[in-house]
């Protein structure tokens, strides 16, 4: 497996503020990341690292298994952490042609970049009458420029109306069908949720969950259950392997399950025991609310 980004230990502080702490993971060719957080808990603190505009204060981090150093590997790699500046007098082949000159990149590829981002029939419109939603679409055209190995992108679709956002996100996925990898740093579980295959959730900067979108999705589900026994319901509960903890919700009890058994399973087992049920239900948790378990947790 060719590994794009490498990131070990990665600890960045501002002060007394640990923005980025102890985080790793790893970025493998073709996947679609996300790193998903609330405002503030160190997602363009990450992405401003491993593009080399913040200096870490702790960790490493590799492009290309360590095949280059981060400037020659910087080349191979498309961002867009801010909002780019574009000359609002020239028009969108203008603007990409200068960015091809910055970048020493051939010119030869603005149509088909603009095409890739819907833009081929407003080549010739000033930037100045774009939309939020061109202006962005214009950015990730620049920053495929250099047909990157993986393009990088920060809240892409914030500020967006729908069907802008609906529109950058379409493209993400072209562009990764295409075998670009990617990695968007985003503060939606919805954005994340449609588009990554992976997902790092940060937390104050700590990694709280890594791996698959739909393994954050793994989840066996939960009992909620009542009886005229409380008491003697919990010891049960507590004594049955499949069951990993239990909450209590006003009246009721919450057993989470850490392995798969059914409402007719369980309804069998408290019968053996003696237990009458007189209210049971299985549910299982929509991915926000895993998603909201997960950066609650630590609270
Ligand atoms: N230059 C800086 N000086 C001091 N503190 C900073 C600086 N940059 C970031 N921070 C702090 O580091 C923490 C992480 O910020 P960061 O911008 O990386 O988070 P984020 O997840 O990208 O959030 P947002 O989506 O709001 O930008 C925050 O507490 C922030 O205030």
């Amino acid at each position: 497996m060719e590994h794009i980004l490498t990131i070990n230990n990665l600890t960045k502080r501002f002060g007394p503020i640990t923005a980025v702490d102890n985080l790793s993971f790893t970025i493998e060719k073709g996947n679609v990341y996300g790193i998903l957080g609330p405002n503030g808990s160190g997602k363009s603190t990450t992405l401003g690292i491993v593009l080399n505009v913040v200096n870490r204060t702790a960790g490493e981090f590799s492009w290309f298994d360590g095949a280059m150093d981060t400037h020659e590997a910087l080349k191979r790699v498309g961002a867009i952490i801010e909002r780019p500046n574009f000359y609002p007098y020239m028009t969108a082949v203008q603007n990409l042609e200068l960015v091809c000159k910055i970048k020493g990149v051939d010119t030869d590829k603005v149509d088909e970049k603009l095409e890739a981002v819907g833009l081929l029939d407003r080549k010739d419109s000033k930037f100045r009458t774009f939309s939020l939603g061109m202006k962005q679409r214009l950015a990730i055209a620049s920053a495929l420029l250099n047909d990157p190995e993986i393009l990088i992108l920060d809240e892409p679709t914030n500020g967006l109306d729908p069907q802008g956002i609906h529109q950058i996100r379409q493209i993400i996925k072209e562009i990764a069908a295409q075998g670009t990898t990617i990695l968007l740093a985003s503060h939606l579980l919805d954005e994340v949720e449609k588009v990554c295959t992976h997902v790092v959730i940060l937390r104050k900067g700590a990694s709280l969950y890594s791996g698959r979108v739909d393994g954050m999705n793994a989840s066996h589900g939960f009992f909620i259950l009542e009886s005229n026994d409380m008491e003697q319901l919990k010891a049960t509960l507590e004594s049955l392997p499949s069951i990993d903890k239990i909450k209590s919700e006003g009246e009721q009890l919450v057993a989470y399950l850490n392995q798969p058994m059914d409402a007719t399973e369980l309804n069998q087992l408290m019968h053996q025991k003696g237990i009458v049920l007189s209210h049971l239900v299985k549910r299982k948790e929509s991915l926000e609310e895993q998603f909201l378990e997960i950066t609650n947790n630590l609270n």
